[in-house]
């Protein structure tokens, strides 16, 4: 399934500020692969995760496309969790606090019947042991994994990973981005927004990069065609001592 976003534009008006934080963004996110989404802090990509996944904010109003399979998106609902999957940058909000991780877990199991608990808990590198504590009892990098266990137990032709080894050590990291890769392999569309730089080049675990600044596109393709750019804005990313302009 391809997911797009096309000439996406987000307005963002809380009535205190407002902001364009995404200008009319092109971004394709094929089957098959796995595209890496970067960019310095702030510049919109959890935005674009928001807009693919149906999740922005009430105060956005929005210009634009998303798309599945060529498709505009009009019913979200009848998306989320099935079709597209979000890994949220803070996994504990992927969970609702009044139940143990493992009881949500095994209702999305029963909703969904296509994981199992412990096939989705196994690639997340989550351990069952931890199941019977409640999201807030986790550690950041424990929520993240329980996190994207849920976000695999649908199965979701397209999955959303928005800063999935932020808060992991490198050998649980590199764990995570395997079964990212497994998954993109499988045939799922595969959009992780990272910061993580050095794993991706090393372990060459993305297939193309896609680079944001300021809520714009500014350069797309191989992770290495990318740091090859005589760009500053572009080279500060991939050369971490340098600094940005
Ligand atoms: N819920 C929200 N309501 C209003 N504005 C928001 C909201 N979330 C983010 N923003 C604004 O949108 C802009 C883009 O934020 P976004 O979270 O997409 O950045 P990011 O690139 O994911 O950054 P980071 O790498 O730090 O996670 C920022 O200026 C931010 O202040």
């Amino acid at each position: 399934m391809l997911a797009e976003l096309r000439g996406l534009t987000v307005h963002i008006d809380t009535g205190r500020w407002n902001e364009t934080v995404l200008d009319a963004v092109d971004l394709l996110v094929p089957p098959g692969e796995i595209t890496a989404l970067l960019g310095e802090s702030g510049c919109g990509k959890s935005m674009a995760a928001a807009a693919l996944t149906g999740s922005l904010p009430d105060s956005a109003h929005t210009t634009g496309q998303v798309r599945i399979d060529g498709e505009p998106v009009r019913e979200w609902r009848s998306l989320r969790g099935g079709t597209v999957g979000l890994l949220p940058q803070a996994g504990v909000t992927a969970f609702h606090s009044e139940d143990t991780v493992g009881a949500q877990l095994r209702a999305l199991e029963r909703r969904y019947n296509r994981w199992s608990v412990e096939r989705a808990c196994s690639a997340a590198r989550y351990p069952a042991e931890l199941t019977d504590l409640y999201p807030h009892q986790h550690s950041g990098g424990q929520i993240q994994r329980a996190a994207l266990a849920a976000a695999l137990l649908p199965e979701p032709p397209v999955l959303v990973a928005d800063e999935p080894t932020a808060s992991l050590d490198t050998a649980t990291a590199y764990g995570v981005w395997a079964t990212l890769r497994r998954y993109a392999d499988a045939g799922a569309a595969v959009l992780a927004i990272t910061h993580d730089i050095p794993m991706l080049a090393s372990a060459r675990i993305a297939d193309r990069a896609v680079l944001m600044r300021a809520g714009k596109i500014t350069a797309t393709g191989r992770l290495s065609d990318l740091a090859a750019l005589d760009d500053p804005y572009v080279r500060g990313f991939f050369q971490p001592t340098a600094p940005r302009p």
